[in-house]
């Protein structure tokens, strides 16, 4: 696993865009061989998909050849209701660069029949090998994706029910309510993620400290499912200084020390 430790999320945004766009374009991605980039939502990938789109505009990247597959939606809201992630994608990301509709991949919340729809995703990736890259959050919980902890750190995409800790965390997007936010979610699974050939899970704030000591420096434990990240042979979490608060002092020092090179001209920023 690699650390990079920045000091703010705009600097993990300014990294991780970097990051994606230097693999998208060494990868050379054409029509018939697309790049797969796994996606996920939430405040923290905002800065990120900010930074994209600045390096789209300035013509250092193209997303035309670049197929994409978020990794979780909401059931049973509309995918036009302002706080699906069908929306949050597009208002966000889709919108603003030269991606195809038809390369866009999202879990359909409202499919009549759920698990024939998570079947289809699975069936969707497989059908382009592998995903290159995913990109993902992290919660509260440590869970990454949907996967709530408890979570089979084997699980494939399906339908997960949400914690309530995680209803109340959401429930900021959802005028405060818990009661508008959905019960359920469809989710790629910690299994699904695996199979990425690399991950990359952004974490900021204080408030993630906690699930970012357990994937660093826990133990592999379904309970924070992002801790799975340790048995991947090429994950990488960029992190901000507050998160990194329930972190040893060594453990910090241990990785700006392998990661000077790489982090030098965006902490200068
Ligand atoms: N399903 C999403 C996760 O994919 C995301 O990582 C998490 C944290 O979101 P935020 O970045 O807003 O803290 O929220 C939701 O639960």
């Amino acid at each position: 696993m690699r650390l990079i430790p920045l000091t703010t999320p705009a600097q993990v945004g300014r990294w991780s865009a970097a990051h994606i766009v230097n693999k998208i374009n060494a990868f050379n991605p054409t029509a018939d061989k697309p790049f797969v980039l796994g996606l996920p939502t939430g405040g923290t990938p905002l800065t990120t998909y900010k930074e994209l789109i600045k390096l789209y505009q300035a013509g250092d990247v193209s997303f035309k050849h670049v197929v994409t597959f978020n990794m979780d939606e909401y059931v049973g809201i509309d995918k036009h209701h302002a706080e699906s992630y069908y929306t949050f994608m597009h208002s966000n990301f889709f919108d603003h660069v030269d991606i195809q509709a038809d390369n866009i991949n999202l879990l359909n919340g409202q499919a009549e029949n759920l698990e024939a729809e998570c079947q289809r995703y699975e069936d969707k990736i497989k059908s382009y090998g592998k995903i290159n890259l995913f990109m993902g959050g992290v919660g509260v919980d440590g869970h990454i994706a949907f996967n709530e902890p408890a979570s089979s750190l084997a699980s494939r995409t399906r339908v997960k029910t949400l914690t309530e800790d995680t209803r109340i965390v959401n429930s900021r997007f959802f005028d405060n309510d818990i009661n508008q936010v959905p019960k359920l979610a469809l989710t790629v699974g910690v299994g699904t993620l695996l199979d990425a050939e690399e991950v990359l899970i952004l974490i900021t704030g204080h408030n993630k400290a906690q699930a970012l000591q357990a994937a660093v420096e826990g133990s592999v434990n379904h309970l924070w499912t992002v801790t799975a990240l340790q048995l991947h042979a090429k994950s990488i979490i960029a992190c901000d200084e507050p998160a990194t608060m329930e972190l040893k002092v060594k453990t910090v020092r241990y990785f700006t020390q392998l990661e000077a090179q790489n982090i030098q001209s965006f902490i200068a920023e």
